[in-house]
């Protein structure tokens, strides 16, 4: 009999025990006592996070790390970015040389800029590296859940990895593409919440999809240059992972990034907009270290640093987006002009 377990009982936790459950016998859903446990388990439902979508029997609820690590072939990570360090030290103790570990947190941690699979390689080790992959891509928990067509990236340093991952997540309705460029499909899906958080912020501010636009496009040249510099490929930020996620995330009614924008621009302090959301919104913490790592860098990143103003030091939306504005003329693409003489 095929076990899988995931950690993390929030909304996308919960999709993917739901997802896996098509294809694998048994699956564990695991999850801290104080996120209402008992109650997913008695109303076969997890009200708080994904409300209206039953659990079939063959997904056990459960607050035992040991139990639900036991004989696993797959174990997915599906908490908040800002809490894989402290989830992988937990299961440590549990994890079976067998299990293939799957990362869907996305994010960097904020005390070391490391992106996920560097967080899981510095607590595991480096023998986790061939069983370890990162599933990322346009995704959002409500509409996998209700079994909505839905296609994503899983990327592996090991090709066998990515297949087998591959395999246990297809279904009919959620396809999978594979990809060798790790650090480019987590810095895609990291890196794009950001841009949300700016596309909810216009959105606030009622401007016109003129202003969207231009955010995304130009979001996704300051991503792709980001993503460059800490190691990805230039081409998989034209894939699922990059362009895709950001399509998605600018433009969902289930996006809490762009929701949280838009509760900026409409004057609610950052704490309150936390409270209203009640999820995690990861583009608060990836706009502060990349905001760092891209001033120690030296890398332009306008978009990124007008959302750390306004998070973090108070600017009002509307100045920031005059300033980037008003910034000096440039081409649009260097590369171009670059290689064209007499331009
Ligand atoms: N929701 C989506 O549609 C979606 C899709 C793809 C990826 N993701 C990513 O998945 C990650 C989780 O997002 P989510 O939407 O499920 O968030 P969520 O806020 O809905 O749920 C997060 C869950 O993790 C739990 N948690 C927090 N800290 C924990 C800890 N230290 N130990 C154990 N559990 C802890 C929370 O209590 C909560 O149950 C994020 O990085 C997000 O970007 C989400
Ligand atoms: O759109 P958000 O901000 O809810 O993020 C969720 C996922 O990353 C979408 O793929």
């Amino acid at each position: 009999m095929r076990k899988a377990c995931v950690l993390g009982a929030g909304s996308w936790g919960t999709a993917q025990a739901l997802l896996l459950s098509d294809n694998i016998d048994r699956v564990v859903l695991w999850g801290r006592e104080e996120d209402g446990i008992e109650s997913i388990k008695e109303e076969r439902e997890n009200k708080r996070f994904l409300p209206g979508i039953k659990l079939p029997s063959n997904i056990e609820i459960s607050s035992d790390m040991a139990y639900a690590l036991y004989d696993a072939e797959l174990a997915i990570i599906a908490v908040p970015a800002q809490a894989v360090r402290g989830v992988v030290k937990s299961m440590a103790g549990y994890l079976e040389d067998k299990t293939y570990l799957v990362n869907t947190a996305k994010g960097i941690e904020i005390d070391t800029g490391m992106r996920m699979s560097q967080v899981v390689e510095d607590v595991l080790g480096g023998e986790i590296k061939s069983r370890f992959a990162v599933l990322s891509g346009p995704s959002h928990a409500e509409e996998v859940a209700r079994k909505i067509p839905t296609v994503v990236t899983v990327a592996s340093f090991k090709k066998e990895t990515a297949f087998y991952v591959q395999d246990a997540f297809m279904t009919t309705y959620f396809r999978v593409y594979t990809n060798p460029d790790v650090a480019g499909v987590e810095l895609g899906g990291a890196l794009k919440n950001i841009i949300a958080l700016a596309a909810g912020i216009v959105q606030g501010l009622n401007y016109g999809d003129n202003t969207k636009a231009a955010l995304i496009t130009r979001g996704l040249t300051e991503i792709t240059r980001m993503g460059i510099a800490l190691g990805g490929d230039a081409r998989t930020f034209s894939g699922l992972s990059g362009i895709g996620d950001l399509i998605v995330t600018c433009g969902s009614r289930y996006s809490r990034n762009l929701r949280a924008g838009e509760l900026i621009a409409r004057g609610y302090s950052l704490p309150e907009v936390l409270d209203k959301i009640g999820m995690v919104v990861e583009g608060v913490y990836t706009t502060r270290i990349v905001y760092k790592l891209a001033a120690k860098m030296g890398i332009d990143m306008p978009i990124t640093q007008a959302c750390y103003n306004v998070l973090y030091e108070g600017k009002k939306p509307e100045e920031e987006l005059n300033r980037i504005m008003s910034r000096q003329k440039k081409h649009e693409i260097e590369e171009i002009v670059n290689n064209i003489e007499g331009w």
